[in-house]
């Protein structure tokens, strides 16, 4: 990942299509802080609530459209 254009003091909205671990997320938002961004919120499309990966998150509020439960993969 790369930063470019983060000024310090900025908000910033992290979202990505989905979240599992919420390793990626943690990333994205480690390197944004270290850029002194502020991470005001997270976002996804998917959750696969039970990998867990809100709970990575630090109380960082995320909001998401879907959540996915292991049992929706046959249906
Ligand atoms: O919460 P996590 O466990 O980090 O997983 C979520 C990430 O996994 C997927 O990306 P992937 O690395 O599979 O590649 P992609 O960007 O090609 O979708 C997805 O797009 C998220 O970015
Ligand atoms: N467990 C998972 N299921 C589907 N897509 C993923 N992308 C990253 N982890 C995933």
């Amino acid at each position: 990942m790369h930063v470019r254009g983060v000024e310090h003091g900025e908000r910033a909205l992290v979202v990505d299509d989905l979240i599992a671990t919420g390793g990626t997320l943690c990333a994205a938002m480690d390197l944004l802080e270290r850029e002194g961004a502020e991470i005001v919120e997270c976002a996804c499309v998917i959750e696969l609530p039970e990998l867990k990966g809100r709970e990575r998150l630090n109380g960082k509020s995320l909001y998401v459209l879907i959540e996915c439960f292991e049992s929706c993969d046959s249906q």
